[in-house]
Formats: structure tokens, sequence, C-alpha cells
């Protein structure tokens, strides 16, 4: 391949290798794994740093990547280096995941990382766990106490784990990044089938105004009915959105 064709990928595709050993140390200390059973999926295998570590601590993994000349490069190696990895060469965002629950551990491509996640957790929730490398800023506002956040708080926990700096990657992006865990909750708080209900509630709750979630609750749903549910879901009367737990989402959907 031309060096300028190489560029242009490396751009398009935002290729932005690992380089550090502590952060690829990072990355895999976040979520476990166990080398008997985990199905572990990686997200922009690229030329296989995360793959290399997945490898012997999973038994199986799906490296998938767009790039066809890395793809070839990671499916080579695998066949030389790696029993259970296969390579999948395609996009990320339309990929088949496994059918049985799995996990994630990934350095994303940073320009499709929030809408891997929200694809990921979406899943028929076969999702059990992932550690994934997003911009900062991205992974702070996934993980605060903001609307996606309680969308999902049913069933998953998100949390920001350590930064990583822009020096540990190549080439070297404009920003630092972070390490997103999300940890499927066993049980759920709520069933699947209540996603639905669940999301619209919450969306009308953030678009509504007013300083506190009951204020909110009364201009979304009317003053009756938020009197019931604030009272059945034992919502703290002064409680603002950053201070609703995810038990309190769900038991506001329960009720709704
Ligand atoms: C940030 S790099 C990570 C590479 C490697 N995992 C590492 O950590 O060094 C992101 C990788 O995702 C690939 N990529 C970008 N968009 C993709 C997509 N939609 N589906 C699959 N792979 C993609 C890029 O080609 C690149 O190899």
């Amino acid at each position: 391949m031309s060096r300028t064709a190489r560029d242009a990928r490396r751009s398009a595709l935002a290729q932005n290798f690992i380089v550090d050993e502590r952060a690829l140390r990072t990355l895999l200390d976040a979520v476990p794994l166990d080398a008997a059973r985990d199905v572990v999926v990686d997200l922009g295998a690229g030329r296989g740093a995360v793959t290399a570590q997945l490898a012997p601590r999973a038994a199986r993994v799906l490296a998938v990547e767009r790039d066809p000349a890395w793809a070839h490069e990671l499916r080579t190696r695998a066949a030389r280096e790696w029993r259970n990895v296969e390579v999948v060469e395609g996009d990320a965002r339309a990929v088949a995941f496994p059918s049985a629950p799995f996990k994630v551990v990934a350095n994303l491509p940073f320009n499709a990382g929030t809408g891997l996640v929200r694809r990921l957790l979406a899943d028929g929730h076969g999702l059990a766990g992932a550690a994934v490398v997003l911009q900062l800023e991205a992974a702070r506002r996934l993980a605060g106490g903001g609307r996606f956040g309680a969308t999902w708080a049913p069933w998953f926990e998100l949390a920001v784990g350590a930064r990583i700096p822009a020096r540990a990657f190549r080439p070297v992006p404009r920003v630092d990044a972070a390490v997103l865990t999300v940890r499927a909750r066993q049980p759920a708080l709520l069933s699947p089938a209540a996603f639905a209900a669940h999301a619209q509630l919450v969306d009308k709750v953030f678009a509504a105004s007013g300083q506190t979630v009951a204020a909110r609750l009364q201009r979304a749903v009317g003053r009756r009915r938020a009197a019931r549910m604030l009272d059945a879901a034992a919502l703290e009367p002064r409680a603002t959105l950053g201070d609703v737990a995810p038990e309190v989402w769900a038991r506001l959907t329960r009720v709704a």
C-alpha cells in the first residue's frame, strides 16, 4: 500500500495505536477475564496490541478490524500464534456479536467510540462486561450522571477508570483518553422488555425543566401521576437528577 493510502486510512479510521505497556495493562486490568470461559471481543483490533494480550487471557477472542490491510496481517498472525483468535474484517458498527454472553476489551476508534458503546449496551443484553478506551471527555459524558447513564442504569453500571495520556498512542491524538468500564448488573433491575418504557421516561424527565426531579416529573407526566410515582418510588423530594440512584430510576419506571 502506498504511504498516502495508508495515511488516509489512518486518519479516516482513527488509527491511534497503543504503544505504551502501562496503558495496555491499565486496560486489561479493568475487567476480570476467565481464560477458561470468557468470549472476548476486540473492536478495532488494528495491529493486534490488545488482541495479543487477550489471546492467553480468554477462551475465545473475536478481533474485528475494518482496515483490510491490518485484518490480513492479523489473520496471518492469528494462524501462526493464536489458536483461539478469529479475525473478522468488517465494520464494528454492523458486525454480529456473539450470541452467548461476551465481554469487550478494546481501544475503540475515537471517531466511533460513543456509537459503539451504545450498540454494545443495546445488543440484547448479551454484554457481560467491558473495558474500552475512549476520548476522556466521551468517557466522562457516558459515565456521568446524565441521560445516557440513567437510560442504561437498570442494566449496566458505567464508570470512568484510569486516564491514559495521549502520548500512549501513535500517532499521538490531540486529547487524552480514559478507560470506560461497563458491568452488567446481575440481576438487572428491570427486565429487557421494560427498556422502551424506561428510556421514554428518562427522556421526558431530562427534557422537562425544573430544579428537582419532582418538579421535572410533574411537568413530564402531570401533577397527580407524578405525586403517585414519587411516593411509590420513595424518591427524596429535593433530589436533583444527579442524585437519582439506579434502583430509584427502576422503581419510577415500574410505577409509571
Ligand atoms: C484506536 S485504533 C486501535 C488499534 C489497536 N486495537 C490498538 O490498540 O493499537 C482503532 C482501530 O479501529 C479500526 N477501525 C476504525 N473504524 C472501525 C470500524 N467501524 N469497524 C472496525 N474497525 C474500525 C481502525 O482501523 C484501527 O485499527
